[in-house]
């Protein structure tokens, strides 16, 4: 559905994407993790042609690229990005913003009640965009991408300014709405990915570093909360098994896999001297990738 080939962009000598390759597909929602500034926005605005990399290209269903006005208009048919609050308009309402995105990508605005409902707005959303909070204005900038309802959909911080049981609802909607669709998500709310993305890319000097699966079949490994003090003290005292990491001076992580279950139980007990805080048993998470690869002493 997209791929990306060789996108390279540098900005100020900096190589902000380095001959980036990426292939996916609908049904997939696609996490995004870096810290600030490292080049997601750079990477879904080559994505979207906002920006013309210095070299590689995009392709969408395997034939269309940006080579001319006529093939741009067919895959901004198909793509929407997250609108930016910044971009609302304050004298008119949410209905309006609504009606324009559907008419604008569908050529019909019949399914903005049922976004409406789906998002449960409609307490506010008659009223001007100018009397909204800045989460009702996020909810908003989210139900107008529902009324595109394009089958690529990118997604720059969309649970930024949201409480808890808004970035509930709007996770929900997100898997609702895979099925038939292609849609990234770049995010610093980590463990929130966890939740809906099939894979989290981890994006680091212009290069993907790691692509984390969600496939139920990920590594076990046992977790352990632990100083840099003690971690040193077991280094010397136990013989840690090969591929173990300690993450961001805190966890240690210990693969479960491949060992008997006695091997599994001997290391919890002699884990236990050293757990500061909780030992648990489970796959590397989001975070736990996120500071395997862009803590200081990662
Ligand atoms: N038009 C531009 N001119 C010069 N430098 C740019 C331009 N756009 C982006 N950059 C630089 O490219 C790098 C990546 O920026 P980008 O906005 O893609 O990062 P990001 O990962 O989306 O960050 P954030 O999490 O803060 O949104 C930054 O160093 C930024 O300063």
């Amino acid at each position: 559905m997209l791929k990306l080939s060789n996108v390279s962009i540098t900005y100020n000598d900096k190589a902000v994407l380095d001959k980036l390759e990426l292939t996916a597909n609908i049904g997939e929602i696609i996490g995004v993790a870096a810290p600030n500034g490292t080049g997601k926005s750079t990477m879904f605005n080559v994505m979207a042609n906002f920006v013309k990399p210095d070299s590689g290209h995009v392709l969408f269903d395997g034939k269309y690229a940006y080579r001319n006005e006529k093939e741009e208009l067919l895959i901004h048919k198909q793509l929407c990005t997250f609108p930016e609050q910044k971009d609302l308009f304050g004298e008119l309402s949410g209905v309006d913003h609504l009606k324009l995105y559907a008419n604008m990508w569908k050529g019909s605005a019949k399914h903005v009640p049922a976004v409406i409902e789906r998002l449960q707005m409609g307490n506010y959303v008659k009223r001007k965009v100018r009397t909204y909070s800045l989460g009702m204005r996020q909810r908003l900038c989210f139900a107008m991408m529902m009324a595109a309802d394009t089958p690529v959909i990118l997604l720059d911080e969309v649970m930024n300014g949201l409480d808890v049981d808004n970035v509930a609802l709007l996770s929900e909607c997100l898997m609702e709405m895979k099925k038939d669709k292609l849609i990234f998500v770049a995010s610093h709310l980590l463990s929130n990915l966890d939740l809906y993305a099939d894979r989290v890319l981890f994006l680091k000097d212009g290069k993907f570093v790691h692509e984390h699966k969600f496939t139920g079949e990920n590594d076990v490994y046992l977790k352990i909360e632990t100083t840099p003090e003690k971690y040193e003290i077991l280094k010397e005292k136990e013989k840690l098994p090969l591929g173990h990491i300690y993450l961001a001076n805190h966890l240690l992580c210990i693969p479960l896999q491949g060992m008997s279950t006695a091997e599994q139980t001997k290391w919890i007990e002699r884990m236990l001297d050293y757990n500061e805080k909780e030992m648990t048993v489970g796959p590397l998470g989001t975070v736990e990738y996120y500071d395997k690869f862009y803590s200081k002493n990662a």
